[in-house]
């Protein structure tokens, strides 16, 4: 593949680990933010030390202020921004493209309100004739462990095979393995509603609960997160792959993780607000717990863990007093709802 010139939008933990990914591939990775501090800590300091300590990146990794002048003759265009901030700056992008993109993103969750996956957003926002079909970058990556180049496998989808081969093709080395999926639904569902039950699991942690309870969580997560995404059209496989089971083994096992950290708090009786300004990132399974208890609810579909996840978060439930309720809820056959 010849050196392709990629802008990679939003410098958060998740935008450098991709921005490094993409330069030791070969490429040219532009860093863009909206907080010019970091932009100038990047380009003279080399480091993002708000996301990623006092690691150091290679120096031909320019951090831009200016969007046109980071999308100036771009091949492709990697959005990682938290969701909430996607439709607005996709909506700047269509401003300043002039020419065909490839258009990818990494982010995990469901807009507010709408309901909507993150490709239907840039779909809405960046007109056809300037982007590639859209391209899912999603599965188990903690930022923190890209960054320092350990193993990860993940998965690039999209409705167009060549696209997706274009980011596999683009992504790929010898510590980073992309595999394709023409799933995009799937994808992109299992990996915003995993947050929440990473939340969840966290929870269990940091109530006490022990292992039992925490692949129960895993198990009955993966279940119910597969029955939404069904109703929605995904294929069911795809929620045993990479961005599925992969990524919640990844999310709801982990202090890497932010949603783990956030119901890991939350059970040792923190108060939301807290977490949320303690942490100083996105913890995409709070926005994304309302918005899937919402959708699952006009589609009455069963999500008895999104809605004990939802009642605490927003009706301030007690934690153990709704896991009990779940716990004594009418019995169900496994077979029958699994899916
Ligand atoms: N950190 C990780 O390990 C992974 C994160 N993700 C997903 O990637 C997305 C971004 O995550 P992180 O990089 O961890 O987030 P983060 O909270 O570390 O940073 C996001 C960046 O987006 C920028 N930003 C925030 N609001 C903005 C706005 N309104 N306009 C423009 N820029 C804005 C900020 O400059 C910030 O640097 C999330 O959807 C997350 O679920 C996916 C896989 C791994
Ligand atoms: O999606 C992730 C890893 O695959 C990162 O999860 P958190 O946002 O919970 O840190």
């Amino acid at each position: 593949m010849e050196k392709q010139k990629i802008a990679v939008l939003g410098a958060g933990s998740w935008g450098t680990g991709l921005a490094q990914v993409i330069n030791d591939n070969g490429h040219e990775a532009r860093l863009w933010s909206y907080n010019p501090e970091q932009v100038n800590e990047i380009n003279t300091k080399h480091t993002n030390s708000a996301y990623l300590g006092n690691q150091k990146f290679a120096e031909n990794i320019k951090a831009y202020s200016d969007l046109s002048e980071a999308l100036n003759g771009v091949d492709g265009v990697l959005f990682v921004v938290p969701t909430k901030a996607i439709r607005e700056v996709a909506k700047q992008v269509n401003e300043v493209i002039d020419h065909k993109v490839y258009v990818m993103h990494a982010s995990k969750g469901l807009e507010q309100g709408t309901h909507k996956r993150i490709s239907e957003i840039l779909e809405e926002e960046i007109p056809q004739e300037l982007r590639s079909d859209i391209i899912v970058v999603s599965g188990p990556s903690h930022a923190e462990e890209v960054a320092v180049r350990d193993l990860t496998l993940i998965t690039a989808a999209s409705n167009s095979e060549n696209d997706a081969k274009y980011v596999q093709r683009l992504l790929s080395n010898n510590y980073f393995r992309i595999y394709t999926n023409n799933d995009v639904v799937g994808v992109e569902t299992a990996g915003a509603l995993k947050n929440i039950i990473a939340v969840g699991a966290g929870a269990l942690h940091g109530l006490g609960y022990g292992d039992n309870a925490k692949a129960a969580i895993i198990t009955r997560g993966l279940a119910e997160i597969t029955r939404l995404g069904v109703a929605l059209g995904a294929d069911p496989l795809t929620y045993i792959g990479l961005s599925g089971v992969g990524d919640l083994i990844v999310t709801g096992t982990s202090p890497h993780s932010r949603n783990w950290r956030a119901g890991n708090a939350l059970g040792k009786g923190e108060k939301l607000k807290d977490i949320e300004s303690n942490m100083g990132m996105v913890i995409e399974g709070v926005s994304t717990t309302k918005a899937a208890y919402e959708l699952a609810n006009s589609l009455n579909i069963e999500m008895p863990i999104t809605e004990v996840i939802y009642n605490v978060l927003y009706n301030d439930a007690n934690l153990r007093e709704a896991i009990e309720n779940v716990m004594t809820r009418e019995f169900r056959s496994e077979n029958e709802y699994s899916i």
